[in-house]
Formats: structure tokens, C-alpha cells, sequence
């Protein structure tokens, strides 16, 4: 099957200016050579600590970010380039979900035009046609018609995701980014609303990118999941072989940080755990050569969902 979005050695990397003429100095590698395949109505999950690139890639992907090098390739085009973005009328197809639903539903604005917006952008519905998709969409995430005149502050965080999932499918997407969508909510409305994507993107099969630094939550999202550290993945495998079988110390290390519910195991998980961070902490100063020739990450394990040479060679090498 071919895939729907090919990233091909993605690079982005944030200059850091100093100095009295704000001379570039620096660079942030923030992406830094990533390669990956997203496949029609599947689930991805892009997993790392706070500041390891997953946003970068989530907004490189639907052009919000600038890309220094590489490729995103769709429908043979590659859309890193804004103006084939907006030929192909690209982001009709592809759609993004943030973290803090406040600041990223206009406050200004009601439900009715928020949700009605994308569609004016890419479809010409008439005024009762646009109102029927706005009310149908409200109802396919659980609100009421009337919530159409209302305002984002009028809503709790779990309705408002509820709403930015309505703008996002508004459109008919293929793919949507979904950006640590629930680590804003309460524990008990993250998973209300996680079963409620979930079922969305079964019903519309929809491509989920589902970024996230738990993998406790993204377990239950998806069936492929990557692994970053510090703008490169370490890891790629299915939900299996992530959480059954992972290769990297760094993997090992995010999974023995997901709460033990279970009391009986946690003194033998402690112990575990302590053996497993020592081992991180000495491996670590091997994870990243800045200059990009020794890649040490070398157990990418299951090569399923990266077709690229690059990735998979590089990886080996070492
Ligand atoms: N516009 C920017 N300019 C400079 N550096 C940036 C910019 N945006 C992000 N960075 C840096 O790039 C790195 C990756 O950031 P990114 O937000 O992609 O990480 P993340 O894994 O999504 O983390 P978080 O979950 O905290 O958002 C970080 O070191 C961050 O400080």
C-alpha cells in the first residue's frame, strides 16, 4: 500500500541569535533528519520528553513550520513548499489539533464561525447548506445546535477539544495532527475525550498523528509509534513492539516512567526502574553527535513504517 504522506529526512533547525548585531550563533536541531511514512486511516504516535521536536514535526507536517531540508511528500508533490501547499489546496486534507484549546479557538469569535471558517476556505456553500454541516458536525462531537452562537469561554477544556476536533474534521481530512490533545484536561475528561477521537477517526478513517510525551496515553491511540530524542527517532515499532519488546534505553526509560496502578508490582518496578535509569544515564552522552556522522541509535527496531534508506542505514551503521 502506498503511503498517504512521505517525510523524507526532515530538518528543522531554529537559528539562536546573540550578541549586539543578533548574529546567528547557533542552531536549536529541533528536527534533524527524521523519515517516516503515514499510511491511509492508520494511527502514529510520536512520543518524547518535553522539547525533544514532536511539535516541529507535527507543524512542519501541516506548514506551520518553516523547514530547513528535507521533503514532505503528498499526493507526489512535495508540500514543504508554500506555494504548492496552497495549490493543491493541501490543508484541506490535512488539519492539526492543539494542546491549549483556549488560545487556539479564537475568542472573538462564536462556535458557528469558528467551525465554518475551514469550510469557507476551501468549499462555496450556500448560507442554510454551511449551517446544516455546522450542525452536523456540532452533533458528531456531542453538542447541541445551540452551542453554534455561543463563545469559547462559554465551554469547559473537554467541550472546547470537542469543538477544535469539529474544525478539524470540518473539511473531510485524511490526516489530522493531533498535538498533546488532552494533557491540558482533567484525568477523568482526557479519557472521555481520548475514546471520543478515537472513534472518530475509526468512523471518518481519518490518518492520526498523535503526538504525546506519555506513552501511557498513546497506547490506547494508536498502532504505530515513534520514539524521539532530541530531534532524531530513536525508536520505531508498532504497539508491540514498542511496549513489548523495546530496543532503546531511552524507550525503556519513558516506559518505566508510566504509573504502576497495580501496588504488588511496585517495589520489584522500583528496583527495575533504578537499574534502568543508571543505564540511561551512562548511555546518554552517546545519543547525539551534533555533527550528524556517528548516529549511535542503532536499534531502531522494525523498520514497518520507514521505507527511506536513509533512516533505516543510518541507524544500522552504528
Ligand atoms: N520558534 C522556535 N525558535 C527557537 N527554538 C525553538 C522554537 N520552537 C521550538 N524550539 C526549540 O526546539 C526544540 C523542540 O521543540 P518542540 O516544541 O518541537 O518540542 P516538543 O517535543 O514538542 O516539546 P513540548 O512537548 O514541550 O512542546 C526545543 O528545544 C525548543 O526549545
Amino acid at each position: 500500500m502506498s503511503a498517504l504522506i512521505e517525510i523524507k529526512n526532515l530538518k528543522v533547525h531554529y537559528p539562536i541569535r546573540s550578541g549586539f548585531w543578533n548574529r546567528v550563533s547557533d542552531y536549536v536541531y529541533a528536527a534533524d533528519g527524521v523519515t517516516f511514512e503515514i499510511e491511509a486511516g492508520k494511527t502514529y504516535g510520536l512520543v518524547g520528553e518535553s522539547g525533544s521536536g514532536k511539535s516541529t514535526i507535527g507543524k512542519a507536517i501541516v506548514g506551520l513550520e518553516k523547514v530547513t531540508s528535507g521533503q514532505i511528500i503528498y499526493q507526489g508533490q512535495d508540500v514543504t513548499k508554500p506555494a504548492v501547499r496552497r495549490r493543491m489546496k493541501y490543508n484541506k486534507d490535512v488539519q492539526m489539533i492543539f494542546q491549549d484549546s483556549l488560545s487556539s479557538l479564537n475568542p472573538k469569535k462564536r462556535i458557528y464561525d469558528i467551525i465554518a471558517e475551514p469550510i469557507r476556505n476551501f468549499e462555496s456553500l450556500d448560507k442554510a447548506a454551511e449551517k446544516k454541516r455546522v450542525a452536523e458536525l456540532l452533533d458528531i462531537v456531542g453538542l447541541s445546535t445551540g452551542a453554534m452562537y455561543q463563545y469559547p469561554h462559554q465551554f469547559s477544556g473537554g467541550q472546547r477539544q470537542r469543538i477544535g476536533i469539529a474544525r478539524a474534521i470540518a473539511t473531510n481530512p485524511k490526516l489530522i495532527v493531533a498535538d498533546e490533545p488532552v494533557s491540558a484536561l482533567d484525568l477523568s475528561i482526557q479519557a472521555q475525550v481520548l475514546n471520543f477521537m478515537k472513534r472518530i477517526q475509526k468512523e471518518l478513517g481519518i490518518s492520526f498523528l498523535f503526538i504525546s510525551h506519555d506513552l501511557g496515553v498513546v497506547r490506547h491511540m494508536t498502532e504505530n509509534i515513534a520514539i524521539m530524542h532530541l530531534g532524531r527517532f530513536v525508536e520505531l515499532g508498532t504497539r508491540d513492539d514498542i511496549y513489548k519488546n523495546p530496543q532503546h534505553i531511552y524507550t525503556k526509560r519513558l516506559l518505566s516512567a508510566i504509573p504502576q496502578i497495580d501496588i504488588a508490582n511496585r517495589e520489584e518496578n522500583k528496583a527495575e526502574r533504578a537499574q534502568i535509569e543508571k543505564q540511561y544515564q551512562e548511555d546518554r552522552s552517546q545519543f547525539y553527535d551534533k555533527d550528524g556522522l556517528a548516529y549511535p541509535m542503532h536499534q531502531i527496531s522494525p523498520t514497518h513504517w520507514v521505507s527511506s534508506p536513509e533512516a533505516t542505514t543510518e541507524g544500522d551503521a552504528k
